[in-house]
């Protein structure tokens, strides 16, 4: 079980909304979460009643070296096969993002295998600090710091993108063969997280490649602390993978730019969590959308001071659980916004 979303407001915006809230006509409290949800959006835009929410998901990809070790249930070729099906528009991602109207980019950050993509589909963007995508973390670094540096700036220019094109809700999503098992090393080190609770079973792995992936996070991190690992960028280096590095780099920016971010599953948590011990900021601006079924991400919101808003046992990533969760957030403005008060109806108020 996880808590319930609350929140109080911490900025003039935020207490007009929860002003409005009270004079709306309903018995106080009986949107539950929504209302909890409208105030912390009008809480962090800065508006007592904000407009519709201009959403835009950018999905990251990339390859991980630790794919040889035999820790997902899929081959590395699925990356970027599935690169080519979030463009051509049949991917989960594809159809949530057409279904609710928002912007999808696709931001190819180190496909070692990319397949190209049919004529007069939309292209996905390519930035590729490393061809063949991050190094086998298990033996060696994923990533050279600079490598890492080049991912983590392409993430944050999409999202100074995206806002400088009026999108007021940031959603990141990822794709990456074998990226839960470098997303549970990350947590392990950056959540003092133990192995065991951290590693899951990603894409359906059954119990002995479950037990084998966590013995392998087990000694990455091992590998990486005698490497003298210290800071976020460096864990982040060490055990993490280009498409992780590119989604923290957009969360802070995202936070830089004051617009709030609505977290998918596991990985783009844990991407989150590298963003804000980074840069602590971070933090104020992001909102958990879902507890994924994948094992670590419960640790990683509770790391993080998050409550989902939905538990529906998806693990799927892509940023679908985000995108599922969307109209939500709609609702709860559409709402706040729409209803009429006590007053303006003529119901009486207790
Ligand atoms: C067809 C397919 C579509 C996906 N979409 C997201 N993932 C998800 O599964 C992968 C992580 O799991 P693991 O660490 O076990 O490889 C990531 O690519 C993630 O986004 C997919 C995986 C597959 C196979
Ligand atoms: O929670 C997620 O994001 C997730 C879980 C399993 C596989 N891929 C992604």
């Amino acid at each position: 079980m996880t808590a319930p979303f609350r929140f109080a407001p911490t900025t003039p915006a935020g207490h007009a909304a929860q002003r409005r809230q009270s004079q709306l006509t309903k018995p106080p409290g009986s949107l539950g979460q929504l209302e909890d949800l409208a105030v912390w959006l009008a809480d962090r835009l800065g508006e007592a009643t904000p407009a519709r929410l201009v959403p835009a998901i950018a999905v990251f990809a990339a390859d991980h070296g630790v794919a040889v070790e035999d820790v997902s249930a899929f081959p590395m070729e699925v990356t970027g096969q599935m690169v080519a099906n979030f463009v051509a528009g049949g991917a989960a991602i594809s159809v949530l993002a057409a279904e609710h109207q928002a912007t999808l980019r696709v931001i190819d950050v180190g496909v070692a295998h990319p397949v190209p993509v049919p004529p007069g589909a939309g292209a996905a963007l390519v930035v590729r600090p490393i061809r063949a995508g991050s190094r086998n973390l298990l033996c060696e670094a994923a990533m050279r710091a600079d490598e890492c540096q080049v991912a983590w700036q392409a993430g944050a220019e999409v999202a100074r993108q995206l806002v400088a094109q009026g999108h007021t809700l940031l959603i990141g999503g990822e794709m990456g063969i074998a990226n839960t098992t470098a997303a549970a090393a990350l947590l392990c080190a950056l959540g003092d997280i133990a192995p065991e609770h951290a590693v899951g079973r990603g894409t359906g792995i059954d119990d002995a490649r479950h037990a084998h992936k966590t013995d392998v996070v087990r000694r990455a991190l091992a590998r990486a602390q005698a490497a003298g690992t210290d800071t976020p960028h460096a864990w982040l280096a060490q055990l993490g993978g280009l498409e992780i590095a590119a989604l923290a780099g957009f969360y802070e920016e995202a936070g830089r730019q004051r617009v709030p971010v609505l977290l998918d599953g596991f990985i783009s948590t844990v991407a989150a969590l590298v963003a804000v011990r980074h840069q602590p900021a971070t933090a104020h601006w992001l909102l958990a959308a879902h507890a994924s079924a994948e094992a670590g991400h419960r640790h990683a919101l509770a790391v993080l001071g998050l409550s989902p808003l939905l538990d529906l046992g998806l693990r799927l990533g892509e940023a679908s659980g985000a995108a599922i969760a969307l109209p939500l957030l709609q609702a709860a403005l559409a709402l706040h916004r729409s209803m009429a008060t006590f007053a303006e109806a003529g119901v009486a108020n207790q």
